[in-house]
């Protein structure tokens, strides 16, 4: 009888060696014949299984292809390097992360304007019409500016893009804004404002040379601060939304990486930033939409029947102070992840300086659309809002030049053009 260990290990060398000189060679023959009939079906078992081995592996690997058939590869990379290509002197290669966003395209395209390499980043996601994002991606495209679509948090994406490109700035725009959106998905915050941010500063930490940040942080930050004009060195420590508390914490977490490994790091506190290809979930853009289609508006309004106020700033103004930010970032002292000395960590404001109250965005809506809202005024859910919001900009002022040149008359004037003409609406019919 074969033993227990001849049954298990039937294929061990020697193991089955005929005895020629035994009698019983039937008995020999049926031992031998069961033993390669075993080996056989082991052979066979081990067949199949390393069959299976090789198409998973080879599932796995078509599965990276389809998940990284965005990017990588030598076309890709030349793209990405003339993109980033700087065309003046002393200029700058800017990863602008972000890039199909609002503020995102205006800058890159101001960036590549005045001569700077710049590539865009963008999810792409479906927070609001993505066909916006992507009618923003063709106006960049077309100025030779490629946004390669990608998340934050896809690290190995990052690091590809600082091996192909040695970036000299990120302009980190890219989050998930919307104050109230935040109590509908906490999740979604957290993933992009926290989670994303981390991920695109372990990058630029490690990276040789490190580049300078600048980064959008939010107006939203003061919370419940009272002091008017908000200034930089008032508290921050009371925020009203999610989003706010994001933010905030985006400004703890770059101050982390300034302090430990030599980043320069610039925060812009924006102040409710409208204009040409803003985005649909804001309150004058959805204001606009409403009216133009008939549809009522809902204005919320603050404790004892006061208005809410937001110090609105033309995307122009914005534009001018992320260059201004840009320019004087500073730059990073570390690299390859150790610090080399201090770098920059600075907070600036970027306001109009006047407030202006809802119902009186909503006055001028309709004066440029020439169409009455119907208004339905509604006391302030407990959403995230804030009463009001004012900028002090005078150390954005002092240290780049920063001065808001459009009211809110004339910024909006210039939104309803262009609202009208993207949505086709003809201004004729709107009276
Ligand atoms: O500065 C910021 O850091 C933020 O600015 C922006 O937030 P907000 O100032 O809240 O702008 P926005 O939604 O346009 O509401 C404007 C006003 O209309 C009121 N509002 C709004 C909607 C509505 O249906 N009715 C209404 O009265 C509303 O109560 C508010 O008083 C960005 O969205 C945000 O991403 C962030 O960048």
């Amino acid at each position: 009888m074969p033993s227990l260990e001849d049954e298990l290990f039937p294929s061990t060398p020697g193991k089955f060696k005929i005895d020629r000189g035994h009698t019983n060679m039937n008995r020999q023959f049926q031992r031998c014949f069961a033993s390669t009939s075993t080996m056989f079906l082991w052979a066979l078992f081990l067949i199949a299984l390393t069959a299976s081995y090789l198409s998973f592996q080879s599932f796995v690997d078509s599965g990276n292809r389809y998940i990284t058939a965005s990017w990588g590869g030598i076309q890709w990379e030349k793209q990405i390097r003339n993109s980033a290509h700087i065309q003046r002197p002393a200029g700058m290669s800017v990863l602008v992360t972000g890039a199909a966003g609002f503020v995102g395209s205006h800058v890159s395209l101001a960036l590549k304007k005045r001569g700077d390499g710049v590539v865009g980043l963008d999810n792409f996601n479906n927070y609001y019409d993505p066909s916006l994002k992507k009618a923003r991606e063709s106006l960049l495209n077309r100025q030779g500016i490629v946004v390669v679509e990608g998340d934050l948090n896809d690290a190995a994406l990052l690091a590809k893009l600082f091996d192909v490109v040695a970036f000299t700035h990120v302009l980190h725009l890219a989050a998930q804004a919307g104050v109230r959106y935040a109590m509908e998905n906490p999740g979604s915050y957290v993933h992009s404002n926290v989670a994303g941010l981390v991920s695109l500063l372990e990058i630029c930490k490690s990276a040789d040379p490190q580049p300078a940040i600048v980064w959008a942080s939010s107006s939203s930050v003061y919370g419940l601060n009272e002091n008017a004009p908000f200034s930089e060195s008032d508290r921050t420590d009371r925020p009203a939304s999610l989003y706010a508390a994001t933010k905030k914490a985006g400004e703890e977490i770059t101050h982390t990486y300034n302090h430990i490994y030599g980043l320069s790091i610039t925060g812009l506190r924006f102040f409710t930033v409208y204009g040409p290809w803003g985005r649909p979930d804001m309150a004058y853009f959805s204001f606009t939409r409403n009216i133009l289609q008939g549809k009522t508006i809902t204005i919320y309004r603050g404790k004892n029947k006061a208005d809410l106020a937001r110090d609105f700033t033309y995307i122009d103004d914005i534009v001018k102070g992320c260059l201004g930010s840009l320019d004087t970032s500073g730059e990073s002292t570390g690299s390859g992840g150790k610090k080399r000395g201090p770098a920059p960590y600075r907070n600036f404001n970027l306001g109009n300086t006047s407030p202006v109250k809802v119902p009186t965005l909503v006055n001028i809506l309709e004066k440029h659309l020439r169409m009455k809202a119907k208004r339905k005024i509604v006391e302030m859910p407990g959403n995230g809002d804030v009463p009001f919001t004012h900028a002090n900009i005078s150390l954005a002022q002092r240290e780049f030049g920063y001065k808001p040149t459009t009211d809110l008359q004339t910024g909006l004037k210039k939104f309803v053009r262009w609202y009208l003409s993207y949505y086709g609406y003809n201004p004729k019919d709107v009276q």
